[in-house]
């Protein structure tokens, strides 16, 4: 079983992630988890804080010389910001005077519709949102991203597993259906501003965003995660906590901002008839095939060997530079919600954090079947399944 846990407030000293449960043996450097956390900055239209805070990464336990050993993983991801809230995030009692001379400390009182500021005071009985919204930031999806390196790297070092993501809607545009990365396909998906697959898609993502962006507002999108050279069996149908699906849209829907999740056609194959909803199966003398993947992947809560297909709605950013109404929760009269800086949109960044979550899911259902202490012996445990299917 793979247990994992992130900690740290967004302009707090650093976010903690720890993973525990991957065998030994498994190649990961902090250039690996760097490279990962740049990629979740990337995308056009993300906010000032992105160019100007940088990710510190440090492995602080569970590796040695580039290589797993079996024990927890322990990631650090520093917050170059943290010197300017060092004091209005200090952990340690500060002097009141101290604090009231700070125009950062100065209590926020407008909560944002949509962010998690009103209910979060109400919840924890603050009288303020930043204790709220420290942590409920998607700042914390760096940890997440961290994590995800380790398990991606896992999954293609024991298994031959590649995940990659794109960004398939952006507001009101979307990609052509059909256009999917393959498996070696992530670095030209980077290289688009918005992570699209399709170049004209986004070329006009990316005007769609300036032209939000000048009228002060945000933008959501859907996001895809695909897995190519997943083995047929990962999660089961013998019980809902044990499906695959229930653990994909779980961990999906445990993204900030992400408010509908579909496995492969999703919500499409509602609306068609049966005999054009399923995946025809043939052998194909190369063994036994689908002939389509509506399904993305997923039969029975159990991976088919197909491509596992999975999608993921994010609402637009609540920080809406046109500030929405809200109440100043001190006097209870009508305001405009709290607005710092913020994202236009962050959908190109919520796919590598999506990306990370599916391979943590598909991590954790890979050691489940095969189990091992060692890369090695993972992969010889999924050999000789292979090689024991009765059908192939
Ligand atoms: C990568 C990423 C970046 C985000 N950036 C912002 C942002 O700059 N401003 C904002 O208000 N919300 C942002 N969000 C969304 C909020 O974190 C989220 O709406 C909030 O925590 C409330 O949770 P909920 O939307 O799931 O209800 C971002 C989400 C993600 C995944
Ligand atoms: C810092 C990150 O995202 C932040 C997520 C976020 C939110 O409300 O979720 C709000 C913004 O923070 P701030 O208001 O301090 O600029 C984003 O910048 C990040 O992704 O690294």
């Amino acid at each position: 079983m793979l247990r994992w846990l992130t900690a740290g407030e967004s302009h707090g000293p650093a976010l903690t992630a720890i993973v525990e449960g991957l065998p030994a043996g498994v190649r990961v450097t902090s250039a690996d988890i760097a490279e990962d956390l740049r990629r979740r900055r990337l995308g056009h239209g993300r906010g000032a804080r992105m160019k100007f805070e940088q990710d510190q990464v440090s492995i602080l336990g569970g590796v040695r010389h580039g290589r797993t050993l079996g024990g927890p993983v322990a990631i650090q991801v520093g917050n170059t910001e943290w010197p300017k809230w060092e004091t209005v995030m200090s952990a340690d009692p500060v002097d009141a005077d101290v604090l009231a001379a700070q125009a950062r400390n100065a209590p926020l009182t407008q909560p944002r519709p949509g962010h998690a500021d009103l209910v979060g005071i109400q919840k924890y009985g603050f009288d303020d949102a930043r204790p709220v919204l420290e942590r409920a930031s998607a700042r914390e999806t760096a940890a997440r991203v961290a994590l995800g390196t380790v398990a991606k790297a896992f999954l293609k070092q024991a298994l031959g597993v590649d995940v990659v993501s794109h960004v398939v809607s952006l507001g009101e545009i979307d990609a052509p259906e059909g256009v999917a990365p393959g498996p070696d396909d992530l670095a030209a998906v980077d290289e688009s501003p918005v992570r699209c697959f399709d170049a004209d898609a986004s070329a006009k993502m990316v005007a769609h965003i300036d032209e939000l962006k000048k009228q002060g507002d945000t933008l959501g999108g859907v996001v895809e995660v695909l897995a190519y050279g997943l083995p047929p069996g990962l999660g089961s149908h013998v019980h809902w906590d044990r499906r695959l699906d229930a653990r994909l849209a779980g961990i999906l829907m445990g993204i900030q901002a992400i408010k509908g999740v579909a496995v492969g056609d999703g919500f499409v194959t509602a609306r068609r008839p049966g005999s054009r909803a399923h995946d025809e199966i043939d052998n194909t003398g190369d063994g036994v095939r689908r002939r389509t993947n509506r399904a993305g992947g997923v039969e029975g809560g159990m991976t088919t060997g197909e491509p596992l297909r999975v999608r993921a709605a994010m609402k637009p950013i609540s920080t809406v530079p046109r500030r929405l109404d809200t109440i100043d929760v001190a006097t209870g009269e009508p305001a405009k919600a709290i607005n710092q800086r913020s994202d236009v949109t962050a959908v190109p960044a919520a796919g590598v954090v999506a990306e990370a979550m599916v391979a943590l899911v598909l991590a954790d259902a890979a050691l489940e079947k095969f189990g091992g202490d060692s890369v090695e012996e993972t992969t010889r445990n999924l050999t000789g399944y292979l090689s024991s299917l009765t059908i192939k």
